[in-house]
């Protein structure tokens, strides 16, 4: 049978789809802020390479769409403590769901009050150093929490500014693991079931908490105005309700999970003004026929900052022709995998890939793959690739720079790669590649 038979769909070129900005093609190679690919793999492959004035700009763009309020920046995508001080330049806050997060959003100069804190099961120890570090806002998840947080706001003598997540029924986004508003998951507290109702009024009894807003996230990888509307017009009517019984709701908060593009087939997401401007007509809207004052807006986008700017360059190790059911597929075996983006593996979800050298060879159907053993280790599912592609090549993976290295495990005792930032002026690590010492130095016995 024929390569031809099977659906192939070529990755766009640089400047175009999932490609950051500052991607180009010179005389063939494709060159990265200037930076020759075959030059930054120099530092080792796998390597994650981020577009630093890419993913700058993106930040920026969230900012000026929002105008009055508050973006935090989703720290579970890819946080270190320069991202996180590239946020903070750029005017955002940072939003961390960990103590690791916390203490890395700290270690970037982010001051305590412009930090967010989420997490459905948050330990004594992270709560206190939240507390301690004067935190913005703490998230509250679960009933328990109430009692949890104003305990330890006592002990510290201070107050702690909490909003409550709530879960609205409005389920949208891409995989069913990756919606959090849907009533049977375990994030958030039900409007439905009067949990939320409870939970606000014991955070406004408390002398040690102070009830600062709402909170609703729906779901990742969405790519319109409406989900987050729906959820809105929720949430908005959840504070008519609290106005009447005397609650006022300062802000609300709508979460994060603004879509990218991964391939050249996914369609464009609303832009950042766009999207803002949906949300904020909807809460308007809800505000009045509820009778209530607009409350002030904050979002919390991740992948929309990091997604884009970020990419993984591997090279080619073996290549094997498959016959299919439909004809003969080339499988593309590289240097990474499940380790550097479990995304494929867990979500099934998609990417594409370009050959970093010029190529004049037919297109030919390719799967490219990872090398730990798992037959779903799939680094992308379907991409035309040059027929000629071989050992030793360059692979690079548009728009991993979201949950990728913040996912990457030390599957089959590899080491996870470093994350290099590439601008005009020059390269700098963000994360340094692990090295044997690093894995091999976790054994007492050796
Ligand atoms: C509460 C909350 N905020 C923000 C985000 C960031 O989502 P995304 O990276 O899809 O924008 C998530 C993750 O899905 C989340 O759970
Ligand atoms: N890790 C998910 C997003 C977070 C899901 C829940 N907050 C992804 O890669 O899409």
């Amino acid at each position: 049978m024929a390569f031809a038979q099977l659906a192939h769909v070529p990755a766009p070129e640089p400047g175009s789809g999932p490609w950051s900005a500052n991607l180009r093609r010179d005389k063939g190679e494709l060159v990265l802020a200037g930076h020759a690919l075959s030059d930054l793999a120099d530092a080792g492959t796998p390597v994650y390479l981020v577009d630093e004035e890419d993913m700058k700009a993106r930040a920026r763009a969230w900012v000026d769409a929002m105008g009055d309020g508050d973006v935090y920046y989703a720290g579970k995508s890819f946080l270190t403590p320069a991202v996180a001080s590239w946020m903070l330049e750029a005017g955002l806050c940072i939003d961390t769901a960990s103590e690791g997060e916390l203490r890395i959003a700290l270690a970037g100069g982010v001051p305590g009050n412009r930090i967010g804190l989420h997490g459905n099961s948050k330990s004594d120890a992270t709560l206190r150093l939240a507390l301690e570090a004067g935190i913005g806002r703490i998230v509250v998840d679960s009933p328990g929490e109430v009692d949890q947080i104003a305990a330890l706001a006592a002990e510290l003598g201070t107050v702690a500014p909490c909003f409550v997540r709530v879960t609205t029924g409005v389920h949208a986004g891409g995989h069913e693991f990756i919606a959090t508003a849907h009533e049977d998951q375990k994030f958030g507290l039900s409007l439905a079931t009067g949990a939320a109702m409870d939970v606000v009024a014991a955070i406004t009894a408390s002398p040690h908490l102070e009830f600062l807003g709402l909170h609703s996230h729906i779901g990742s990888q969405i790519l319109d105005a409406e989900g987050f509307a729906a959820a809105a017009r929720a949430v908005m009517a959840f504070a008519g309700e609290l106005s009447s019984r005397g609650i006022s709701v300062p802000e609300v908060d709508l979460g994060g999970g603004y879509g990218i593009q991964y391939t050249g087939l996914d369609p464009k997401p609303l832009s950042e003004k766009d999207m803002i401007a949906g949300i904020r007509s909807a809460i308007e809207a809800s505000c009045q026929e509820a009778g209530i004052p607009a409350p002030r807006l904050s979002i919390e986008p991740g992948r929309s900052i990091s997604g884009p700017a970020g990419m993984t360059l591997y090279r080619v190790g073996a290549t094997k022709d498959v016959m299919t059911d439909d004809g003969v597929r080339r499988y593309v075996s590289v240097d990474g995998g499940m380790s550097d983006n479990v995304r494929p593996a867990l979500y099934g979800a998609d990417y594409t890939a370009l050959l970093g050298r010029d190529s004049e060879a037919e297109l030919v159907p390719t799967r490219v793959v990872g090398m730990h053993c798992e037959s779903g280790d799939i680094v992308v599912k379907d991409v035309a690739l040059p027929a000629d592609v071989t050992r030793g090549d360059l692979i690079l993976v548009a728009a991993t720079g979201a949950y990728g290295r913040s996912m990457a495990s030390n599957y089959n005792m590899v080491r996870r790669p470093g994350v290099l930032a590439v601008s005009d002026t020059g390269t700098a690590w963000l994360v340094k590649p692990e090295t044997w010492e690093d894995v091999l130095g976790l054994f007492p016995d050796l």
